[in-house]
């Protein structure tokens, strides 16, 4: 039997990482009635990814006094405001806009994040990913001083509350006040719905744009070519958190020194994973050792932690992604787990609906 043995850890520097946004209560609605009480926020979905691939990050965030949520990487707690909660309506007679899979409403608020409230020192990578406004324009400013390299989620940028229900509406990204900022952001992450509220044809002549597109995967656009990301199937029980998830595995991706095209196909996995689940989804422990043993087989090919550290970025699909992409899903394939063998960063709270809803490991 031919085996192959699983390379060690190169000598790449190990990365600083600053994720920047607050972590938030959601309820999941359908029919009038609550389906689920989960922890969210991007911030939470790409830290469990990045805990899951063994990324180590700084983590600002702010929470209120009724965060209800234990966490391993403790927000700054505001005595005086309440933790942001989001209300999703998945009912399909709700939705007024075709491109929208559920109706957000932000039903409190708490903090925004300032700039004096990000750590005092450089970063060789930050992600600006907030969720219901909290991000100012001179937080993602300090942001980009601060850090080598920025990925931006657009909704943390795009995103604008109904004064009465808090009822999200998004803004075009010219009109956002982070316009001045894109040409110093390296990754701009958004939605096929909110890729509708920027001229990607303008923003890819200054940053990567990624642009996914739910169960038909993603797609890379820079500034002289673009390319489209394959997908891997998955029982869609509950699409929130999957774009986050997406992120959480693209960055992990290049930070284990994968390509572009390569980490982006990490990306797909972690969302395709993401929405076999109800909420923050836990992460099948064999499936998670199949794709680091995948990722650092793969990663041999690459000398650098991340090829768009480079003043001019241009992707190819090196040979083998689709053999890439192929080892990836068969991780998919691993015996259902018992319940204590999944791994989560964040501990659920006792109690919660969405333990009673939670499908078996197996939803993977
Ligand atoms: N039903 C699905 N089947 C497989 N993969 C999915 C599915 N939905 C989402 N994904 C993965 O998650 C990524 C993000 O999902 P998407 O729905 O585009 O983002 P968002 O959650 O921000 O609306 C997609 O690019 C894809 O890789
Ligand atoms: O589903 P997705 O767009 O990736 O991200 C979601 C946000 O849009 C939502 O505001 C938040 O409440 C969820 O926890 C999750 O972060």
């Amino acid at each position: 039997m031919v085996t192959t043995a699983i390379p060690q850890p190169q000598t790449t520097p190990i990365q600083s990482a600053l994720i920047v946004g607050n972590y938030c209560h959601d309820v999941l609605l359908q029919g009038g009635a609550v389906v689920a009480e989960t922890l969210g926020g991007a911030a939470s979905f790409i830290s469990n990814v990045f805990s899951a691939l063994s990324v180590s990050f700084h983590l600002t965030s702010k929470v209120g006094f009724d965060f209800k949520y234990p966490v391993n990487h403790d927000p700054i707690v505001i005595p005086t405001s309440k933790t942001t909660v989001f209300h999703a309506y998945f009912d399909q007679g709700h939705t007024e806009n075709a491109h929208q899979d559920r109706v957000l409403k932000r039903v409190e608020v708490c903090d925004p994040i300032n700039p004096s409230d990000l750590p005092d020192k450089r970063f060789d990578f930050g992600m600006a990913v907030g969720v219901g406004g909290e991000i100012l324009p001179e937080t993602l400013e300090k942001m980009v001083e601060i850090c080598d390299v920025v990925f931006v989620d657009i909704q943390a940028l795009i995103r604008a509350f109904d004064k009465n229900e808090g009822t999200v509406k998004l803004v075009g990204l010219k009109e956002s006040g982070f316009y001045h900022l894109l040409p110093r952001v390296k990754f701009l992450k958004a939605s096929s719905e909110e890729a509708l509220f920027m001229d990607v044809e303008e923003v890819r002549q200054w940053c990567c744009v990624v642009v996914t597109h739910g169960k038909d995967g993603c797609e890379v656009f820079w500034k002289d070519g673009e390319m489209k990301i394959e997908p891997f199937g998955a029982n869609q029980v509950d699409p929130t958190g999957a774009g986050d998830s997406f992120l959480g595995g693209f960055v992990g991706g290049l930070v284990h020194g994968l390509v572009v095209p390569d980490a982006a196909l990490v990306g797909n996995l972690f969302g395709s994973l993401t929405v076999g689940q109800i909420g923050l989804p836990k992460f099948d422990l064999r499936l998670l050792q199949r794709v680091k043993d995948e990722v650092q087989r793969r990663k041999l090919h690459n000398t650098c932690w991340f090829e768009g550290g480079k003043d001019s970025m241009s992707f190819t699909k090196p040979d083998g992604h689709d053999e890439f992409h192929a080892s990836l899903a068969s991780t998919k394939l691993v015996p259902t787990c018992s319940i204590q063998e999944c791994q989560r960063d964040v501990p659920r709270s006792a109690g919660s609906v969405e333990q009673v809803m939670r499908p078996p490991c197996n939803g993977q």
